[in-house]
């Protein structure tokens, strides 16, 4: 059974289609990004694939269950979603911004179970936060936040991680770390999907590639499959050499398509 399945979604606001008959399946160990131009509906997908919004036509199962029949706590058991939008200014010790990850266990900060506490240490760990734990979140430099915020997510430990832009204020190192912490993710049995706009870290990390332009899915599969100059100039509008590398590719962008 898919970890998630999004069957037929689609979305319109203002009379305008956002999101047009949008099928696609995840399985556990693979780690698949969603690629697309700005405004192409992206966000609105994964806010549909999670039941935060409602489609107006087409349906979603997580693990097999109607996701709009689950409750919240349900959901947040099942899915961690890591949003654009990721507002903290909170003075919040790192510890607890990370222990809110657990609160669909029944966690509090400062009241954790040995399972919360186990899961958010392996959660610092992962995101190489040791020795920031007590410091206050509002101290923290954009890209530090921004691994907190990760280490919120993977501090859940759902069956489905979901990440809108992760690595967008990351420096490149930060940002191959985090590309690498989200394959180590899936490839320890999650089912990982995550909206990237650099177009060299999907082709280096990704399993595998949903393509969106206007609202809909126009191409899903490998990036050995999908990753092509003809494509990348049709859905970005850029002129891109694509050339075979070991089991991938190898991308270079001259600029935009004339
Ligand atoms: N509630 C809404 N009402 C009207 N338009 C909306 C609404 N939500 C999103 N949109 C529009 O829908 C389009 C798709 O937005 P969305 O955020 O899904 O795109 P995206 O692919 O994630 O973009 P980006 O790469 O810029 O983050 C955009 O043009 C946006 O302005």
């Amino acid at each position: 059974m898919s970890v998630l399945e999004t069957r037929g979604l689609t979305y319109s606001a203002e009379g305008r289609p956002l999101v047009e008959d949008a099928s696609f399946r995840l399985e556990p160990g693979e780690l698949t990004m969603l690629i697309g131009p700005n405004g192409s509906g992206k966000s609105t997908l994964l806010r549909l694939a999670l039941g935060l919004l409602a489609p107006d036509a087409g349906e979603v199962l997580i693990d097999g269950a109607g996701v709009r029949g689950l409750s919240p706590m349900a959901r947040a058991r099942k899915a961690a979603y890591l949003p654009q939008t990721r507002p903290l200014a909170w003075p919040m010790p790192v510890r607890d911004v990370i222990a809110l990850g657990r609160f669909a266990y029944g966690a509090a900060p400062g009241q954790l179970s040995a399972e919360d506490a186990a899961a958010v240490a392996r959660a610092i760990a992962a995101c190489r936060l040791a020795g920031f734990e007590s410091r206050a979140a509002d101290t923290l430099s954009g890209g530090e936040l921004a691994r907190v915020h990760l280490a919120r997510a993977l501090a859940a430990e759902t069956p489905l991680l979901v990440a809108d832009e992760p690595v967008a204020a990351l420096d490149p190192r930060y940002q191959h770390e985090v590309a690498q912490l989200f394959a180590a993710a899936a490839h320890e049995g999650r089912a990982v999907l995550t909206v990237v706009h650099d177009l060299t870290l999907a082709a280096r990390y990704a399993d595998r590639l949903i393509w969106m332009k206007d609202g809909r899915i126009v191409a899903d599969g490998s990036v050995a499959e999908t990753m092509a100059a003809e494509r990348l100039a049709e859905v970005f509008g850029i002129d891109a050499e694509v050339m075979p590398s070991g089991s991938g590719v190898s991308l270079t962008v001259a600029g935009p398509a004339r």
